[in-house]
């Protein structure tokens, strides 16, 4: 058994906002109304194998270590399961030169619960290790035995909460039918030979699919972009109804008809922004009209960092700015406005995707119109793809 990974930092909130999983209250009132009257929840731990060298992905890296969004897959199955409050420790069976990378990772992602051990020569060796570690007889572990086990390939990010509660009912609940006997996968054929227990099979979603081939990073990346996409805050530093501000944002909100857009008043008008942070949004629009600085956009990253939403994932801010065919001189403006490229280069180390975007402004009701429908796709589109490489750039619409 390896040693614990030195204490994380404070955590970021449990239900996290990548996911669809439910939260910690509807959990225990599903598992409150999945328990049959009178009975106790089963105290629960998990097992992940992580321990293969990923073959069949063809690349050096064991596709459970590859990135996806600058994060480690692992990672995303780590928070998947720790996110589960009734999941009391996950053991996670990796290879000994791999053992100081995953506690890096445990440290830098601020994993929790999790305890390491050296995996086997085969999936089922490292399985195996892991439940020894959770037997409750070694002398230094401080795991504690749990009734339930559930194992997860490391290279399963998405698994949801109301599939792992099935799982665990069934294993407390049932017994196993003959189907299962016949047909069961390997683990369940592993538990029936040599832990001579019941078993049930219990049907999972396709979100459960595994990470096999290079192919699967992409989809893989592609469904996290999507998930954390659904949701932009929209800043305006003013309260005036009638400002083109707030017409980019029913065009916005017409163009990107499945995201939630939320307005928001700027930092220095208190606690909305707040509540925003807490409800874990990783899109933001600030639309900069009384300024061609950068104060409200700086204000709005300080309060990213202290949140420490970017940790898991891109953040993604653009800083719009009107170009007003009556407003200060067109030249004065971009001088300020290029500054944005060196302030974004700082804050890309913070894992925050700053941009700029011009909107042409013109007296033109028609020209207008069609300036904001293009600044609300260059605004979709930088939201949707998380492209690293247009960081501190000043787009023009
Ligand atoms: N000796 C092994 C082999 C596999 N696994 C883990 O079991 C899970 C499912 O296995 P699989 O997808 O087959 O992974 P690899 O063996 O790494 O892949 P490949 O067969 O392509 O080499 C993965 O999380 C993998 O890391 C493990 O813990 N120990
Ligand atoms: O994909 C696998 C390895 O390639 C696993 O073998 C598969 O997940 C086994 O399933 P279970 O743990 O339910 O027996």
């Amino acid at each position: 058994m390896e040693p614990r990974p030195a204490a994380p930092r404070p955590r970021l909130c449990d239900s996290l906002g990548a996911d669809q999983t439910p939260s910690a209250s509807t959990l225990n009132a599903a598992r409150a109304e999945a328990r049959p009257a009178g009975r106790r929840a089963p105290a629960v731990a998990a097992v992940l194998p992580a321990g293969g060298s990923g073959e069949r992905m063809g690349v050096p890296t064991p596709k459970q270590f590859c990135p996806v969004l600058e994060r480690p897959l692992i990672s995303y199955t780590l928070q998947a399961l720790e996110r589960v409050c009734w999941i009391k420790d996950i053991v996670v069976a990796v290879t000994g030169e791999n053992m100081e990378a995953m506690k890096g990772i445990i440290q830098k992602y601020q994993h929790q619960r999790i305890s390491l051990v050296e995996a086997g020569v085969t999936r089922h060796r490292s399985i195996f290790n892991g439940l020894k570690a959770l037997a409750g007889d070694q002398p230094d572990s401080k795991l504690s035995k749990p009734e339930v086990v559930i194992i997860h390939d490391a290279v399963r990010p998405f698994v949801e909460e109301d599939v792992l509660l099935k799982v665990v009912t069934a294993a407390k609940e049932y017994g196993c039918s003959d189907y299962d006997l016949e047909f069961g996968t390997e683990c369940l054929q592993l538990a029936l030979k040599y832990g001579h227990i019941k078993a049930k099979l219990v049907e999972g979603s396709p979100d459960l699919w595994k990470v096999t081939y290079k192919r699967d990073l992409y989809a893989a990346e592609s469904i996290i972009k999507e998930r954390i996409s659904q949701h932009i805050c929209l800043v305006m530093d003013t309260k005036d109804e009638n400002h083109v501000g707030h017409r980019l944002e029913e065009v916005l909100k017409d163009e990107l008809n499945h995201v939630k857009v939320t307005s928001r008043l700027p930092c220095h008008t208190g606690r909305d922004l707040d509540q925003i942070m807490s409800e874990q949004c990783y899109s933001y629009v600030c639309v900069n009209v009384m300024t061609s600085d950068f104060e409200e956009i700086r204000k709005l990253v300080d309060m990213l960092e202290e949140s420490n939403l970017s940790i898991l994932y891109p953040v993604v801010v653009i800083s719009v700015y009107f170009l007003d065919y009556k407003s200060v001189p067109f030249d004065q403006k971009m001088e300020n406005l290029m500054q944005i490229r060196e302030y974004a280069k700082e804050v890309k180390k913070r894992n925050i995707l700053l941009c700029g975007l011009l909107i042409y402004y013109p007296q033109d009701e028609h020209k207008l119109q069609e300036s904001l429908r293009q600044g609300a796709t260059i605004i979709a589109t930088l939201i949707k793809e998380r492209n690293s490489g247009l960081v501190g750039q000043l787009l023009v619409a």
